[in-house]
C-alpha cells in the first residue's frame, strides 16, 4: 500500500493510504490515525463506517477524533464507503452506487462483481491493516447512518471479532425505510428474506454475542421517523434482552456536528472494552 497523506496531528499522525483491494477488484483509499503512543508498539484499532455520499475523508476532517485517539491511545481506520473507479457500476442518486455500498455483499448483477464492502470491512482490511501497521488484532468498530447499519450489522454477524460497537443515527431497519429499500433491492434481489441477514432490528433476534450497543440519535435528525426509526432497535433489543443504551439527544440533528459532539463519549466508549 502507499500512503498518500501524512498530517500531524494531535501529536500524532493523519494518515490516508491508498491500495489494490482483491475483494472489491479496484483500487481504495482509507484514513488511518496513528496516536503518539503508535511509535512505541502496537496498538488496538477501532474501525468507522460512513455515510452515504462520504469518502474516507468526511469523518478525519469534521469528526475531531483525533484528540480523543491519541488521549486513550487507540488507532482510528476509517475506509471509503463503497468500490471506486470508473469501471465500477453506479447509478443515478446519492442513495445507490458509490458512496452508498451499505457494508453489504451484493449478489445481483452488475453491483456483485465489485459490492463487497462487508467481506472488505470485516476481512481484507484488517489483514491489512494489522501487518502493515502498528495495529493489533484487538477491534471495535462504530459509525453513522449507513455506517452506523453497517458497524451494528457487522458485530452482530461476527461474534467474538470486535470488543465494542457503537453508532450515531444507525439505519436500524434498513428492510422497512426507502434507503434500504432502494439498495437491499439492487444489491440484494426482490427476495425479502434474503434481506434479512443485513438488518440489525432482525439478527438481534438471533445474536449469539449479546455485545452491549451503544446509539445516539439526534431528536431533531431530518432522517428520523422516516429512514431511521430507533424505536424499532429499542423494540427489538428489549424482545431479544439484548443490552442496549439508546441516547436520544436533544436538538441534534443528522450532521457531523452531531457526531463531534459525542464522538468523544464514543471513544472513551471503545477505549473501556480495547484496553482493560
Ligand atoms: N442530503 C444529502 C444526503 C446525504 C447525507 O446526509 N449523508 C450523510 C450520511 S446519511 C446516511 O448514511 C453524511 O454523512 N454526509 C456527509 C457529511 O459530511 O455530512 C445529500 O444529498 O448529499
Amino acid at each position: 500500500m502507499e500512503r498518500i497523506e501524512h498530517r500531524a496531528s494531535s501529536g500524532g499522525w493523519q494518515d490516508v493510504y491508498r491500495h489494490e483491494s482483491k475483494v472489491l477488484g479496484c483500487t481504495m483509499n482509507f484514513a488511518a490515525y496513528l496516536p503518539p503512543q503508535a511509535k512505541d508498539g502496537k496498538l488496538p484499532v477501532v474501525y468507522w463506517l460512513s455515510g452515504l455520499t462520504c469518502t474516507e475523508q468526511n469523518f478525519i476532517t469534521k469528526a475531531g477524533a483525533q484528540r480523543y485517539a491519541a488521549e486513550h491511545g487507540i488507532i482510528v481506520v476509517a475506509p471509503d464507503t463503497s468500490p471506486r473507479g470508473d469501471d465500477v457500476a453506479d447509478a443515478e442518486g446519492y442513495d445507490i452506487g458509490k458512496g452508498a455500498g451499505f457494508y453489504v455483499n451484493a449478489t445481483q448483477a452488475p453491483w456483485s462483481r465489485n459490492y463487497r464492502m462487508f467481506d472488505y470491512v470485516v476481512d481484507e482490511l484488517p489483514a491489512l491493516v494489522e501487518s502493515e501497521l502498528p495495529a493489533s488484532d484487538r477491534r471495535s468498530i462504530f459509525g453513522h447512518s449507513m455506517g452506523g447499519h453497517g458497524a451494528l450489522v457487522i458485530a452482530l454477524r461476527n461474534p467474538g471479532r470486535y470488543r465494542s460497537v457503537s453508532a450515531f443515527s444507525p439505519i436500524v431497519a434498513p428492510s422497512h425505510v426507502p434507503w434500504g429499500q432502494k439498495a437491499f433491492g439492487a444489491y440484494l434481489g426482490d427476495d425479502r428474506e434474503a434481506w434479512k441477514a443485513w438488518d440489525t432490528v432482525e439478527l438481534l433476534g438471533t445474536a449469539k454475542e449479546k455485545l452491549p450497543l451503544l446509539v445516539d440519535q439526534g431528536d431533531a435528525d431530518e432522517f428520523l421517523g422516516r429512514e431511521l426509526k430507533p424505536e424499532l432497535l429499542q423494540a427489538a433489543a428489549e424482545k431479544a434482552g439484548h443490552p442496549l443504551t439508546l441516547r436520544m439527544q436533544p436538538g441534534y440533528d443528522h450532521s457531523y456536528y452531531f457526531i463531534a459532539s459525542f464522538v468523544g463519549d464514543h471513544l472513551a466508549h471503545h477505549a473501556r472494552a480495547l484496553l482493560r
